[in-house]
């Protein structure tokens, strides 16, 4: 492993990678070139941002670590596609096919500077706590309700998602879903599966004129609203925000007036304490008899006791569920009284399909979400950009150049309290600031400021005067 000159200091390869977060910024090497060493990406099928950016030959790479001191753990069977962006980069990338319990997971996180998960993995404040080398998460999924990403924030660990790369697949199995309902194929196709013939047009119907009631009219929600009006279905919709309505479909005021006015209602709101048991017996209550529910956002959303009740009284004549309270970390036999109390009589209600939560499983959304979001962790990582992060404010600066070789970029993270701009300008003032960002978003702030013509000492200096103040979150120096 490559030894590291930290200013006048050399530091050993392993120290430095022991605590990448401290001596990336504490690495002041400039006696090897990062360029020199850089591989560009081979591009991705979605056409690589990241690989067209490299192969602008003025535009310089800031790293000063080695590539493969930077430890990437990757769990719930990511993509290909993300796997490779981050391997062409030099990154040490260990990927797992299933999630961690919450022990192991702590024994992992210790140890890498990036960690990708879906939705199954729990990054908590209790496993964040422990992760005292992490630099960032990336989702490769829409939903982050399962990361703590406020406390990953005030530690000055960024999160990125990929907001849209899998809606499409979740909207096109709701339109399948829809169908099958109406048409109870389910249960006629595991009937004959079983060997019985069961021919009924009794209680089986067209979608063509009936209603969806979308819940949530986000990206999901809209492009499902499409989709069905393109079926002959008239649409309504009841989100917590006035949206525009996508072709004849109408925004309606109150969720009681959704389920009053809908055959199918499906959910497409994000985790939330207010979409907690959004639809329980009341609300299964202002249903139509007869109507269907579909849920493929989160297992949270439904009361699924009450939806058991409502079925078994005949209110709701079929539903379609996706995602659950409790969901295994992996593949098998898990979907039983253990896993949630009340999967067995789920399980035995007649017009319920229940998948395990493949709303965003399909190559395309895999293959897409994998390019996007390992190329925002490798900008983070190596530029310190975070545009796209959910928790942190969105800050860059164009690219460093090759014509600009002795610029340094300084990223201070740090508390959002007054007078830390000032204490900031003091340490940087002395030098030429090329160009300066900073935003903040709640408690957190972030500062990016390319710095010209200083030296390895200069570098120094300036990250521990930076690391001094109290406002500190991280310091990190790129060059
Ligand atoms: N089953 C699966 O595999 C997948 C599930 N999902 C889930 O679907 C959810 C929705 O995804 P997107 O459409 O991309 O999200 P989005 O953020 O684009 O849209 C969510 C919509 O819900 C609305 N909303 C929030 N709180 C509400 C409330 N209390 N009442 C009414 N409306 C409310 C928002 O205003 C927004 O318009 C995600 O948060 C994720 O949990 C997403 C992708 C795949
Ligand atoms: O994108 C989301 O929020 C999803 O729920 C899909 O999750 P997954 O990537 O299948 O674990």
């Amino acid at each position: 492993m490559s030894n590291v000159v930290n200013g006048d200091a050399e530091v050993s390869g392993e120290s430095y990678t022991n605590n990448l977060t401290h001596t990336v910024s504490a690495s002041f090497s400039i006696s090897s070139s990062p360029v020199a060493t850089y591989t560009s990406p081979s591009p991705g099928k979605a056409g690589s941002l990241l690989a067209r950016t490299a192969t602008r030959t003025s535009v310089k790479q800031l790293k000063p670590f080695a590539t493969e001191d930077i430890k990437i753990l990757l769990l719930e069977n990511i993509n290909k596609t993300g796997r490779d962006v981050l391997t062409a980069q030099g990154y040490q990338v260990e990927y797992l096919k299933s999630s961690l319990p919450e022990d192991e997971l702590i024994e992992k996180i210790r140890d890498v500077h990036v960690i990708g998960i879906r939705s199954k993995t729990k990054l908590t404040a209790r496993v964040l706590r422990e992760a005292k080398n992490l630099l960032v998460v990336g989702c490769f999924c829409i939903g982050t309700n399962q990361v703590d990403t406020q406390f990953a924030a005030q530690h000055g660990v960024a999160v990125f998602n990929s907001p849209f790369s899998n809606s499409r697949s979740v909207a096109e199995l709701v339109i399948g879903e829809i169908i099958a309902l109406a048409r109870q194929l389910g249960d006629r196709s595991s009937e004959l599966h079983k060997g019985t013939w069961n021919k009924v047009s009794s209680g089986c119907w067209e979608i063509r004129g009936k209603t969806l009631g979308i819940i949530g009219y986000g990206h999901i929600g809209s492009q499902l609203s499409v989709l069905a009006e393109a079926m002959g279905m008239t649409v309504i919709f009841f989100d917590a925000v006035n949206l525009m309505a996508m072709g004849t479909a109408k925004q309606v005021p109150t969720l009681e007036a959704l389920l009053q006015g809908s055959d199918f209602v499906t959910c497409h709101v994000p985790e939330l304490p207010e979409t907690h048991k959004m639809i329980s017996s009341q609300e299964f209550g202002q249903m139509r008899t007869g109507s269907y529910l579909i849920n493929a956002s989160r297992g949270s959303v439904i009361d699924i006791p009450a939806l058991i009740d409502a079925m078994r009284a005949g209110k709701v004549a079929g539903a379609a569920l996706d995602v659950y309270p409790s969901e295994p970390g992996g593949n098998g036999d898990y979907f039983n009284n253990e896993l949630n109390s009340w999967a067995e009589d789920l399980r035995s209600l007649k017009n319920i399909i229940l998948t395990p939560h493949i709303g965003g499983s399909t190559e395309e959304a895999q293959s897409a979400i994998g390019v996007e979001v390992s190329e925002a962790l490798v900008r983070y990582v190596n530029e310190g950009a975070t545009l796209g992060a959910v928790n942190m404010p969105e800050v860059n600066l164009r690219s460093l150049t090759m014509d600009e070789p002795n610029h340094v970029r300084m990223i201070y993270i740090h508390h959002n309290v007054p007078g830390v701009l000032r204490k900031v300008n003091e340490i940087l003032g002395d030098h030429n600031v090329d160009k300066q960002m900073t935003d903040s978003r709640g408690d957190v702030a972030y500062l990016m400021a390319d710095i010209s013509d200083v030296s390895g000492s200069v570098i120094k200096e300036l990250y521990q005067s930076l690391e001094s103040l109290s406002s500190r979150i991280v310091t990190r120096v790129l060059y």
